[in-house]
């Protein structure tokens, strides 16, 4: 039997999941469609004891030294999902879960991964996290909840954009692109939004495709802040990264004039934040398997996901791995093109990641 497509919908509270997810229902004419609801009712969401106890279980991983939370509800109902279906008793392709506001999508998704029922029954297509464009970023500055679901995210979609402005829209779009550089943002009205942007994302697979964003990008190179930026950070990062490890900043929004001249961001030091590392020297298969390793054992609680496309040396092929916690695959990809410069490309989103470190290892791991 085929396995079954799982969409996670995720999205802070009141953010505008369940009317994103009526919207899909209804208009996703032939799919035939589960829907996994949170099972804690919307009076009940506010205490966060519910949420936080919701029956999450530690798995120990045969290796003996990794571990891993998995929503040990979620496991029960997917059980229950493929049985029915393999019974006949329910006939559906596709699965979409729509989280609680208040949800942790990592031990969601480690589910499928680390429970092998699940894993040969299910295959994780995408997480999909719904924002609130008008309460966003007072959610984002006081619920770390709401910043992983960001950064989790395969593709964002922004709601309520009729509510505020289009310099509130821009505000929000730049502070989520620094949060997550690989999800695309989209609005959406009212969860008026084509099927194919929905389903079918593809976001889990080990397939040669990076996309960054790229003002992203643009803000990350070095020269281009020098342009911009009176004095030295160090790394020539002006935007997200010189206040160490304080988290966000409460509220107090810096105007990214005070370091820079950027004329109309505002400035956050969000805790989940990204980096774009890129190499040109080949990497040393072993001593990078090595670094890895070592990196998500100690850091994997705080990689919320991390994907590369990687000139190995020893193949023609591109190398492709990605992760969410501790959880990292890999797979040849397809071969470099003739002419086509072999430059390795990798993002990490994180919480509070250890740049340095992971630069410094990086960089000793290639030929
Ligand atoms: N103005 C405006 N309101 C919207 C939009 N999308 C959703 N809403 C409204 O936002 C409110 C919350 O939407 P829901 O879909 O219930 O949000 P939710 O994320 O499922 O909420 P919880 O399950 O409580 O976390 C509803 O009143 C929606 O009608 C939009 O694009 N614009």
């Amino acid at each position: 039997m085929a396995q079954i497509s799982v969409t996670i919908l995720t999205g802070f509270l009141g953010a505008g999941k369940t009317t994103l997810l009526n919207r899909v229902l209804h208009e996703a004419h032939g799919q035939k469609i589960a829907v996994i609801e949170n099972e804690f009712g919307e009076e009940n969401i506010d205490n966060e004891i519910l949420v936080s106890e919701g029956r999450e279980q530690i798995v120990q991983m045969s290796n003996g030294c990794i571990c891993c939370t998995i929503r040990e509800d979620l496991r029960a109902t997917l059980h229950d999902l493929a049985e029915k279906r393999r019974s006949g008793e329910l006939d559906f392709e596709r699965v979409i879960i729509e989280t609680t506001g208040l949800a942790d999508p990592g031990p969601v998704v480690q589910t499928f991964f680390m429970d092998e029922e699940a894993a040969e029954s299910f295959l994780v297509d995408s997480i999909i996290t719904v924002v609130d464009a008008k309460h966003a970023q007072t959610q984002l500055d006081e619920r770390q909840e709401a910043r992983r679901q960001v950064g989790f995210a395969d593709q964002i979609f922004l709601t309520k954009t009729d509510l505020v402005s289009e310099a509130q829209v821009q505000a929000l779009i730049h502070r989520l692109k620094h949060m997550n550089p690989r999800a695309p943002i989209e609005a959406v009205h009212f969860g008026e939004v084509p099927l194919e942007r929905v389903l079918d994302l593809r976001g889990f697979n080990l397939n040669a495709r990076l996309d960054i964003d790229p003002d992203f990008l643009r803000e990350e190179e070095p020269h281009v802040h020098d342009e911009h930026c009176g004095h030295d950070h160090g790394h020539g990062h002006c935007h997200h990264e010189e206040h160490g490890h304080h988290g966000h900043d409460h509220g107090h929004d810096h105007e990214h004039g005070e370091h820079c001249k950027h004329p109309h961001h505002h400035h956050h030091d969000d805790d989940v934040k990204s980096f774009v590392y890129r190499a040109r020297r080949p990497f040393d298969p072993v001593k990078l398997e090595d670094f890895l390793g070592a990196i998500v054992n100690v850091y994997g609680p705080k990689m919320l996901r991390y994907k590369g496309v990687l000139d190995m040396q020893g193949t023609d092929r591109k190398v492709i791995f990605q992760g969410v916690h501790q959880l990292m695959g890999s797979d040849l990809g397809p071969a470099w093109k003739d002419g086509e410069e072999r430059v390795s490309k990798m993002v990490f989103i994180g919480i509070d990641l250890p740049r340095d470190i992971l630069e410094q290892g990086l960089d000793q791991s290639q030929v």
